[in-house]
């Protein structure tokens, strides 16, 4: 699913206006009907429903949502925020169209003095600003959303959060956005919805498609996009009767060191369940029977090393590469990565200490090999890229990152973002705070490897290795929970989520 800029929202408003061709006035009814049927469908019986009302479309759309509420007999008082004198001509029609109705109360608010008492089982619908906010709000409309964060009231936000920007809210005043426990928005989400920060802004988020026309959006370009499983499921390349385990390539896993075995384990595990057709593992001699006896299906190449990486084996049989998980960042490490940096001509993936070497020794990042995957967490990233005071300039830094790198950027997070080297960066949404825990990332690095040397290309394997990863972690949480859920686990759910995401 694409994700689209306000400006970009507005202009295909305006072309579904044009060429379905449909009234606005219309249009707007079509999409207040669609936040009307949820919340019938989540507040069946007829409650009071306190509705704030800004200057535009928004406030438009609240009207009319009033209008609908009020005929199901639900109990519906308006409050006409004043805080400018135009009001958007819909707005003012869908205004003349509850003058004078059954269970519906009209008030303007003036000050905060007028302001309603909230009571907890009041439905508050917020339509004072959405995606034609300009600037953080103030005065008035500033007092009312506090008053409303204030109160315990169920809050339903009609497209974005009041006050909340669409993409970039690193210069907003935080204390002036509605603190939705519903966002409603029509028919794509918001790009500011996918960052940490806003969720206690956004609260739940559903998308209510309203059917805005199929062309320009097909035809709209925009970096951003939310992953599905039909788009995943298209990148897969089908197997083959006569193909054998050369036919999905040889990969290399560089992992582990003393105490840190664990690591290695997972991310061979994870590789051999993801379709690799052979696997050697490089680890420190310690490794060496504990590999042996826990991951029987992989070769096992021994570091001179009894406790950390120090060299690799010949690199001409290996169609991709991981390095990272468990390895430390010890001297000879990073020796050793220099000259693995200079020799390899296969795509790789970097992970844990790999990258935190990097973030150490900026000046590796010069010396990258063609068709690298990073898949930092978010300190890790830092230690990468730089520090960021908020998710948006985060974003931006790591789509600049992957674009002068030539690499896929991978940042480890609810909505996991995945930027490539052409500019566009995809949202993750499987996945649950259970694979939060340790090992998890490894598991991730086994699957994008095992993509890698099964012929896919970097940024495709990462996003199907993405999605794949949180796929397992959901399915295993569903049987397990998401308090219980180890990293172990979402390996033993890979082949659960290999069959759904081909079904
Ligand atoms: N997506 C769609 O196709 C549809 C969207 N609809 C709804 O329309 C709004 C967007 O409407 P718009 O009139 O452009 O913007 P707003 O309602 O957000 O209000 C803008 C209004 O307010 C002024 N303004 C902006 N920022 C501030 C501020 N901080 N303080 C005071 N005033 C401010 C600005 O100048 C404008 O006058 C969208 O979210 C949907 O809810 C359609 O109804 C259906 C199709
Ligand atoms: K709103």
């Amino acid at each position: 699913m694409k994700v689209f800029s306000a400006e970009q929202i507005s202009k295909i408003d305006t072309f579904t206006i044009e060429h379905e061709p449909i009234a606005s006035i219309d249009l707007m009814e079509r999409a207040s009907s669609k936040i009307y049927n949820w919340i019938v469908g989540k507040f069946p019986s007829p409650q009071n429903c306190k509705i704030f009302i800004g200057p535009g479309n928004n406030g438009g759309d609240g009207l009319a949502v009033a209008r609908m509420l009020a005929e199901k007999n639900y109990s519906v008082e308006v409050f006409l925020l004043k805080i400018s004198d135009k009001i958007a001509s819909d707005a003012q029609v869908n205004l003349s169209r509850i003058q004078n109705k059954k269970n519906l109360d009209i008030y303007e608010l003036t000050s905060i003095d007028n302001m309603p008492w909230l009571f907890p089982d009041d439905i508050v619908i917020d339509a004072v600003f959405g995606s034609g906010l300009s600037r953080p709000l103030s005065g008035l409309a500033l007092e009312i959303v506090n008053a409303i964060n204030a109160s315990e009231a169920n809050v339903v936000s009609i497209d974005v959060p009041s006050g909340l920007m669409c993409e970039d809210n690193s210069t907003n005043n935080t204390r002036g956005i509605v603190q939705a426990d519903y966002t409603l928005s029509f028919q794509f989400p918001k790009l500011a919805f996918l960052f940490p920060e806003n969720a206690k802004y956004v609260g739940e988020w559903e998308v209510l498609p309203i059917d805005l026309h199929q062309e320009i959006i097909k035809s709209e370009l925009t970096p951003y996009k939310i992953l599905n499983r039909e788009f995943v499921k298209s990148l897969l390349m089908p197997r083959k009767k006569f193909d054998h385990k050369g036919t999905y390539g040889h990969g290399l896993l560089i992992s582990g060191s003393y105490g840190k075995m664990g690591a290695a384990i997972l991310a061979s595990r994870a590789s051999l369940r993801s379709g690799i057709g052979l696997l050697t593992s490089h680890i420190p001699r310690l490794g060496y029977q504990i590999m042996q006896t826990a991951v029987p299906e992989t070769m096992v190449s021994i570091d001179r090393s009894d406790i950390i990486f120090t060299e690799f084996p010949n690199l001409d049989q290996f169609k991709a590469i991981a390095i990272g998980p468990g390895i430390d960042k010890k001297q000879n490490s990073y020796k050793a990565m220099i000259d693995l940096l200079k020799e390899v001509k296969v795509p790789m993936v970097l992970d844990a200490d790999a990258i935190n070497i990097i973030g150490e020794h900026p000046e590796l990042k010069d010396d990258l090999p063609m068709g690298c995957v990073f898949t930092p967490h978010m300190k890790e990233f830092e230690r990468l890229v730089g520090k960021s005071k908020d998710s948006y300039t985060r974003n931006c830094m790591q789509r600049e990152f992957a674009k002068e790198h030539q690499l896929t950027l991978v940042l480890k997070g609810a909505y996991t973002a995945i930027c490539c080297p052409e500019g566009s960066c995809y949202f993750n949404p499987t996945g649950n705070p259970g694979m939060a825990t340790a090992g998890s990332g490894d598991v991730l690095t086994g699957i994008i490897l095992s993509l890698l040397s099964q012929g896919y290309s970097s940024h495709v394997a990462a996003i199907i290795g993405v999605y794949l990863h949180g796929l397992a972690g959901d399915l295993a949480s569903v049987d397990l929970g998401i308090e219980a859920l180890t990293a172990s686990d979402i390996i033993d759910y890979l082949p659960k989520a290999w069959l759904k995401l081909k079904k």
